[in-house]
């Protein structure tokens, strides 16, 4: 699964990243450790198998599901069945859609709906650097590289989501996409003596999983050059509800969610933090369409975790989920 970094090294000489030539091998490789998920064998056993697939001949990025073509010749050749089984040895798929020739990954999040309230807002990327703290299987990182940026980094602790990552970069057309997968949490990954280097920083889905919200954005300014821009996606309470929601328990069945603030306490975290031109430029309740069970997340989904008499709640009685979408300038 690492083998795709052979191509990231060059790309961080003469930049303020450098020292991660000399840094991150030795991270990954105990983030990759066998005794590090039971599952690793299973998954790279069928990333073994996917490798041998052809790469398909095009792509396209900007469409909802992230797909990768192939041409009439090789989609006769691609033995379809086999393709699909090893795929979902890598369930359950969380986040995308993907099409892979004729199969559709529908995954349990339509990120695409995430990216289209998003991108409005975002601008051009092209010839920057971005890092998405929190990727998931990747699918926003594709997203990006569709404006050619110079760099696209993810990071996610989950060995499941890098290995879902990979398939898509085994398969994707040009092997040398400046895109690239990192399996480390946001804590360990290693800050620059040299300062950040990041044109911007996206953390959305990861905020309300931290025990300490505020470190969490210092840590994404760190990674942040002077001007670059961070992207900080999280759950929030509708306005008129208080300032903060620490759940007692679970909410909407997660066990591991702590701090969910209003927009006007989050932006006034964001400030704290010293951030400047700091602005919520989206609010959105999500719904069932966004996130539902599916043929390749068959567990239970938002539908399942809401109280059924009053959809604006969860079962445990607080409010449904409501997520904010703030964008910040870091000064320094
Ligand atoms: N400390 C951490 N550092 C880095 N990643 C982490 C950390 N803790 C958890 N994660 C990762 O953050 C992701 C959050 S999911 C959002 C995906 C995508 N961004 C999305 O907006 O759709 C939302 C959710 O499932 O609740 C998971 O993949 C975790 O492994």
């Amino acid at each position: 699964m690492k083998h795709h970094l052979n191509t990231l090294w060059p790309l961080l000489k003469n930049t303020r990243l450098e020292p991660w030539i000399d840094e991150l091998p030795s991270l990954i490789d105990s983030a990759l450790e066998p005794d590090a998920n039971g599952n690793l064998q299973r998954w790279l056993t069928a990333l073994e198998y996917i490798d041998k697939f052809p790469r398909s001949y095009e792509a396209a990025l900007n469409t909802s599901a992230v797909t990768l073509k192939y041409n009439e010749n090789t989609q006769a050749e691609v033995d379809w069945t086999n393709l699909e089984t090893s795929l979902r040895a890598l369930m359950p798929w969380r986040k995308g859609p993907y099409q892979i020739g004729p199969i559709y990954i529908d995954t349990e999040w339509r990120s695409d709906l995430k990216w289209q309230r998003l991108k409005p807002h975002l601008g051009n990327l092209t010839n920057l650097r971005c890092l998405d703290v929190g990727c998931g299987s990747g699918y926003h990182l594709w997203r990006m590289l569709d404006d050619q940026p110079k760099l696209v980094i993810g990071i996610d602790p989950s060995l499941l989501f890098m290995a879902q990552f990979s398939v898509i970069k085994q398969l994707y057309p040009n092997p040398n996409a400046p895109i690239f997968f990192l399996p480390l949490p946001l804590e360990k990954l290693p800050v620059s003596k040299f300062g950040g280097d990041f044109d911007r920083v996206f953390s959305m889905g990861v905020l309300y999983h931290r025990r300490s919200p505020i470190d969490h954005i210092y840590e994404l300014k760190r990674q942040l050059r002077k001007e670059g821009q961070l992207i900080l996606e999280t759950l929030v309470i509708p306005t008129g509800q208080g300032q903060l929601l620490v759940p007692e328990d679970r909410y909407a069945q997660m066990r591991n969610v702590w701090f969910i603030p209003s927009v006007d306490e989050l932006i006034h975290w964001v400030k704290r933090c010293g951030f400047v031109n700091v602005k919520c430029v989206d609010l959105n309740q999500t719904t069932n369409e966004e996130q539902r069970t599916t043929d390749w997340m068959q567990w239970q989904s938002l539908s399942d975790f809401i109280d059924p008499n009053d959809s604006n709640k969860t079962i445990e009685g607080y409010p449904a989920p409501h997520r904010a979408i703030i964008m910040a300038t870091n000064p320094n």
